[in-house]
């Protein structure tokens, strides 16, 4: 199988504190990996670094087998942050947004039919098609998120890298979210995402890396979340728990 993203031994430090020491991920083509871990454990540092967004004291990445400082292909790579604010106080519609996220692929060409029908498929797959025309601010938390997500996929990405994709987000979302992801892993996708709770996303989980003190815990099936998480009716989202809350994926 081809690695379509590998940290080696991955070192990062913030002001001489290391938060990653020696971390190792991969994701082939083809398979949707999830990163779990308690909060601070370095998951959005980990996916960070592997973009580039934040340096490496040591190791090395891959990015579709090229080292990342020699890696362009960007619009292979559709990214979702955390928690980033769709609207901003800009007025800008789903519409707009989503559109924005083609521009990578299309360069400053006009939007051709295929940059269209690739912007119009997005907001469909996330279910946003009647919202088209509405600012990002009139929408819900799970809305906007559908929107950042939708703002991904218009880029055609190969992979997908996400940042806590249903964190605070309601249900209908994240089903719908669910949906749209297993879509586009069905075209051939890969993804990459930090989550809390897996909820409607479980089944498309291929193998979960737990991240624990800035180490690789456990890379292998999704573990059961800690006991008082995994009764069948305890079915809620955790908006975003606070530093001190005890890890939801206790490392095996
Ligand atoms: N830019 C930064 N400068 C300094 N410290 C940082 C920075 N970003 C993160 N940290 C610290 O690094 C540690 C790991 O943070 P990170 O956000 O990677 O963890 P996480 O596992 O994604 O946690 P969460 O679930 O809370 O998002 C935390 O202690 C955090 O406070």
């Amino acid at each position: 199988m081809t690695e379509v993203l590998q940290v080696r031994r991955g070192v990062v430090a913030y002001s001489d504190r290391p938060v990653l020491r020696g971390v190792e991920l991969t994701v082939h083509s083809g398979e949707v990996v999830a990163l779990l871990g308690a909060n601070g454990s370095g998951k959005s540092t980990l996916i960070k670094a592997a973009l580039g967004l934040v340096p490496l004291t040591a190791g090395e990445v891959r990015l579709f087998g090229t080292p990342l400082r020699r890696f362009r292909q960007w619009p292979r790579i559709g990214y979702v942050p955390q928690r980033l604010g769709a609207g901003g106080g800009v007025p800008a519609t789903v519409g707009e947004v989503v559109a924005a996220g083609r521009l990578a692929r299309r360069g400053w060409r006009p939007a051709s039919a295929s940059d269209k029908a690739a912007v119009t498929a997005a907001i469909e797959a996330v279910g946003l098609a009647d919202r088209v025309r509405d600012p990002v601010a009139t929408l819900s938390g799970g809305q906007q998120q559908r929107t950042l997500i939708a703002r991904a996929l218009a880029g055609e990405p190969e992979l997908l890298i996400l940042d806590e994709p249903t964190a605070g987000v309601d249900a209908a979302s994240q089903e719908t979210f669910a949906g749209a992801l297993s879509d586009f892993v069905a075209k051939g996708g890969s993804v990459a995402l930090v989550a809390h709770e897996l909820g409607p996303l479980a089944p498309l989980i291929d193998r979960a890396v737990v991240l624990h003190d800035g180490l690789v815990a456990h890379d292998g099936p999704v573990p059961e979340p800690a006991e008082h998480h995994a009764h069948p009716e305890h079915d809620h989202v955790h908006p975003h728990a606070p530093q001190t809350s005890p890890s939801l994926w206790e490392a095996p």
